[in-house]
């Protein structure tokens, strides 16, 4: 696992906003091999929502090949409620980026099998080879998606009942009525997440600070289901200074000094492909002298 430390929410958007465009850009999807795509909602990603849908307006980046799935919604919250993660994610992103709609891919809350909505869920994600980079925020209690304390680490798509916390933190987008905020949810499960082929997870805020420390200097433990993440083989964590502030000082620096020898390693090869491509000009440009075509 890595974890990147940035200085505050809006430079941890940019930052994973650039790494997923690169990452959808070097796959360079097709209709019949699109990328695969895991999302959340939550205040965490807006601002990687933001620079995404700046570098899809730059033209860097087409969401035309792009298939998502998102991680959770409410059970009984009809769709065009506000607050339904339908309609957080069609006014935070889908609205404003050029995704077929057919691509999105959101839990139905209101289904009148849930059980079956669920399965089927996974079932279509399957379809699609798996999920190539889930991008998850974190709540307050460490869980991911809506995998709540004690959720299990083998867990898939299902209905969920919310923790208190959970539905307290929430009731900042319901008025604060905790009375109006659902009680349940379908979510991923934590194995839907780790199945995938990589995971990015947002954290910033003091709030996340606990969870963070929680999720990456103890042990792989259901009570605080990120930490499961530990044993995926591509994960990487992108937090704010604000979020780091429960970590020990040399997990901080341990981190930040695996992202310096990172950086250098890119930049060597970077010159080194610089080179090789200079070396193979020039090779071209002595073949061509000699009149050998090239193929
Ligand atoms: N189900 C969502 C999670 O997917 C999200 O990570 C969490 C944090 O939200 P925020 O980013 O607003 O703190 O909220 C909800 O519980």
């Amino acid at each position: 696992m890595r974890l990147t430390i940035r200085h505050d929410p809006i430079e941890v958007g940019e930052y994973i906003g650039q790494y997923i465009a690169k990452r959808i850009n070097d796959f360079a999807p097709t209709p019949e091999r699109p990328f695969v795509l895991g999302l959340p909602t939550g205040s965490s990603p807006i601002p990687t929502y933001r620079t995404l849908i700046r570098l899809v307006k730059e033209g860097k980046l087409s969401f035309q090949n792009v298939i998502t799935f998102n991680m959770d919604e409410y059970v009984g919250l009809a769709e065009d409620h506000p607050e339904s993660y339908h309609s957080f994610m069609f006014r935070e992103l889908f609205s404003k980026v050029n995704i077929p709609p057919e691509n999105v891919h959101i839990l139905d809350g209101n289904a009148k099998d849930l059980i079956t909505e669920c399965n089927t869920y996974e079932e279509k994600i399957k379809a699609y080879g798996g999920i190539e980079l889930f991008l998850g925020g974190i709540g307050e209690d460490g869980h991911i998606a809506f995998n709540e304390p004690g959720s299990s680490l083998k867990s898939r798509t299902r209905i969920k009942t919310l923790a208190y916390d959970t539905i307290l933190a929430n009731a900042r987008f319901f008025n604060n009525d905790i009375t109006a905020v659902p009680h349940m949810a379908l979510t991923v499960g934590v194995q839907t997440v780790l199945d995938s082929k990589e995971v990015v997870i947002v954290v910033t805020g003091q709030r996340k600070a606990l969870a963070l420390s929680k999720a990456i200097e103890e042990g792989v433990n259901h009570l605080w289901t990120l930490s499961a993440l530990q044993t995926h083989p591509w994960a990487l964590i992108v937090a704010d200074e604000d979020a780091t502030l429960e970590l020990r000082v040399k997990t901080v620096k341990y981190f930040k000094s695996i992202e310096k020898v990172q950086e250098e390693v890119e930049a060597m090869q970077n010159k080194l492909k610089g080179l090789e491509s200079v070396k193979g000009d020039v090779v071209a440009a002595e073949a061509a002298s000699v009149g050998i075509a090239s193929a």
